[in-house]
Order: C-alpha cells, then structure tokens, then sequence
C-alpha cells in the first residue's frame, strides 16, 4: 500500500505529463515515494504556484482581519489558516461526460477520488450521448476520502452530474489540449458547484450565465442536463476569449448549437432581454479572496482595496439586471467567491429592496444539509443565502456564498 503521496504521483498515468506540486501533498513515506518517481518517467513541477513560496499581501491580510474578525466572529481563525495555507486546498475533479469516462472513473477511484455529489440510482449516461433530463444532472466531481477505499460511496439523492475529490490536497495535472480530443476533466473548487446545483437547470430551459468567464460554470451547468439555450455573457473581450476556448475544449460540437455567446456588459440585459430566462446565473466579479491574500505588490492590495469599495453596487445592479431578465416564476442565483457581507448578503438585501415581486428561497435542506459531509457552513443570516467557509482539513472548498432569488410576478 502506499502513502497518500505516492497515490498521488500515481495520478500521472492519468496525463501525458504530471505537474504534481509535491508541497500539497502529506508524504509519510519518502522511500516509498523515491521508489515511484523512479519508476515513472514524470517530473514534479517544482515551478507549481501553490507551494508555501507564494507572498502573502500584509496590506490584504491586515484589511481581511479587521472585516472577517467581525463578521466572522472565532470562525475567521480557522479560515484564515486555511487560507494563508495553499499546500492544504483541495482541489476537485468535473468529469466531462461528452467524453468516453471508463478508463478515468476506474483511475481515480483507485486513487481514492469519490463522488462528491449524491448521485441517483439513474444510470450514468454514456460518452457521447446528451444528458437525461434530471435536475442534479449529470455532473460529477470526484474527492478523495480514505486512501484505502476503493469504491465510490452510496448515492444520496438523484442527478449524475460528477464531480470527484479527495480530502487529500492532492492535485490532477490540469488536462492538456489535444486536437479533435474533448478534455475528460476539469480541476474546480468544489465549493463553486453549488451555484449551478441552486440554480437546478431543467432540460430545455433557457438559460443566462451572465459573468461566464472561464467558464467553469457553464461547463457544470452542461454537464447537468441539455438546456433549451445557454447564453454565456462576458464583459471582458480578452476573458470572452478564454471562454470561447474552454466550451471549445469541453462541449461536443452539437451541443455548441445551444449556445450563444456574447461580449456585453451584463447590467444591459434587464432592459434589452426582459423576461427572457428561465433561469440566470450572476457568478458576480467580487474580491477573490484566495488570490488577493497572495498579490505579488503591496501597490496592486492597495488598489483591490480600493476596487473592493466600488463592487458591491456594481453587483447590485448585475443582480437587479438579472432579477429583470428573468420570467415571472423563474429564477436568479447571485453567487460569489468572497467572505465579505457587503458583497453577499449586503447585496441580495438592496435587490430585494429595489426589486418588487421577488422573494428569496432558503437553500439549507436543498443543499446544505445534504453536503455538510464535504462542506463547512457559515451561520445562517437573513436574507437567506449559503456561505461555503474553507475551515479545516478536508474542508478547505470556499470561500463560496450562494443566494436563489425567485421572480414570483
Ligand atoms: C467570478 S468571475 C466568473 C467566473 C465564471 N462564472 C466561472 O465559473 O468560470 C466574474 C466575471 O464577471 C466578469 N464581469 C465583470 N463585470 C461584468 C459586467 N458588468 N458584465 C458581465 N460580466 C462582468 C469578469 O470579467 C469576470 O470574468
């Protein structure tokens, strides 16, 4: 048996090339792992952006102390050492199920990978073929529990959406492109599944995504089930760009037909396509806190501070825009990647209080109670909303926030 490191180098059998970054991973066993570097021809990326050799910003640090300390209460603590700690983060795993998925699902499984996402009893759908028509779907995202565990955990609710983790900070090389392949996988935080999960995208609905770049979002949305339209938005030309690649390197040329892809900016669209979703996804530009921690000058924390001061009405209006562009009935998901109540909860408060006819849905039983085995929760607030926390080991997915607002006239 070998240690939960050389599990993880095992992974390379999974790419051309491995760039595993060694510094997430615990080793217990320095021979045993020197024995299968040995036999594998694969290097250590030792160049890897997550290793302890990234800068905090003490500029940022300080400003998060002040604001989470608050808000946070003890909580921020645990957070915060997770945070400063990238050699810790867990790193999940989507299935792309327009790809032929045998090979990979068995790999990962004896890697130690499971499902993240209850599954249904439903049979998966095979590669190639378009999705049934389920409202979990048919994402899948695979997480690692105990090394020695070789089979997936039982199936807790339906969907065949895949997504697979460990609680291991181990790290897949991220797929390489390959001409006429579509990539079988895309590295995530799990964390940023549930907006689409929230959002529970039926077959045939239209849909909007409204801040879609990269992508990763739209990429879940589509491994779920088949929607009537998939409207990607980007406001950033360059951004619009990678977006354009990553659905180019996922989605099967068929499916592509669904899509419509456009470089706007996002607050136009309650005036221009009024009533016109089913469903709208603002994953809202917000203060990322991960990566800001780790900004390379003290003059670049600086001006995100002061970016920071403008986002929240900027989201408000991308929400209220959305909330517009929504039909009666249907249903708007704000969602972000900060800890910060301004642009969480804050936000969802003034679009409730500018926008008539819209009540927010309480996502705890839908969601949380059902994946607080993976995830760790912030207490509730009013209005209600999801506040993912990176907290501790094996829970380090998030920050992620998640609110569902419904157009009911
Ligand atoms: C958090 S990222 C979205 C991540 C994406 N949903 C994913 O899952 O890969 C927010 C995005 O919103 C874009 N954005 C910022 N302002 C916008 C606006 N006014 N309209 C539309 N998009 C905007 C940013 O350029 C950025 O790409």
């Amino acid at each position: 048996m070998h240690c939960i490191a050389c599990r993880a180098l095992l992974c390379v059998s999974l790419g051309k090339r491995a760039n595993f970054n060694l510094g997430t991973v615990r080793v217990r066993s320095t021979k045993c792992l020197s024995d299968l570097q040995v036999k594998s021809s694969y290097k250590v990326n030792e160049k890897s952006p997550l290793t302890s050799r990234r800068k905090v910003c003490q500029r940022v640090l300080e400003h998060f102390d002040a604001q989470y300390a608050e808000e946070l209460g003890s909580l921020w603590m645990s957070v915060r050492s997770v945070l400063l700690n990238p050699d810790c983060w867990q790193h999940g795993v989507m299935l792309n199920r327009f790809t032929d998925l045998g090979d990979l699902r068995m790999r990962l499984q004896e890697l130690g990978y499971t499902s993240l996402l209850p599954q249904s009893d439903q049979e998966r759908p095979s590669a190639h073929t378009l999705p049934p028509p389920v409202s979990a779907g048919s994402l899948e995202c695979v997480v690692h529990e105990r090394p020695s565990t070789h089979t997936l955990p039982p199936r807790v609710s339906s969907g065949s959406l895949e997504c697979v983790v460990q609680r291991a900070p181990v790290r897949l090389p991220a797929p390489r492109h390959e001409r006429g392949r579509l990539k079988p996988y895309f590295l995530l935080n799990a964390a940023s599944l549930l907006p689409v999960l929230a959002l529970a995208v039926t077959e045939g609905d239209r849909v909007m995504d409204m801040c879609s770049a990269p992508g990763g979002k739209a990429l879940a949305i589509l491994q779920t089930t088949r929607p009537g339209l998939l409207h990607c938005n980007e406001v950033d030309k360059h951004r619009c760009d990678w977006l354009s690649k990553t659905l180019e390197s996922y989605v099967p040329a068929p499916l592509m037909e669904t899509l419509q892809l456009t470089n706007q900016d996002g607050r136009d669209f309650g005036h221009t396509h009024q009533g016109m979703y089913d469903k709208v996804l603002v994953d809202a530009p917000c203060s990322n806190d991960r990566s800001w921690l780790f900004t390379s000058s003290v003059q670049q924390g600086e001006l995100w501070l002061k970016e920071r001061q403008k986002l929240p009405k900027l989201q408000a209006q991308l929400l209220c825009s959305a909330l517009a562009a929504v039909r009666p009935g249907g249903a708007v998901v704000y969602s972000t990647c900060t800890l910060s109540r301004a642009e969480n909860h804050a936000v969802v408060e003034a679009a409730l209080a500018t926008c008539p006819g819209v009540e927010p849905e309480d996502l705890q039983e839908e969601l949380a109670n059902q994946l607080s085995e993976h995830f760790s929760f912030a207490p509730p607030l009013w209005p209600p909303g999801l506040l993912v926390v990176p907290e501790r080991l094996g829970h380090t997915w998030g920050p992620m926030y998640l609110s569902r607002l419904r157009r009911r006239t």
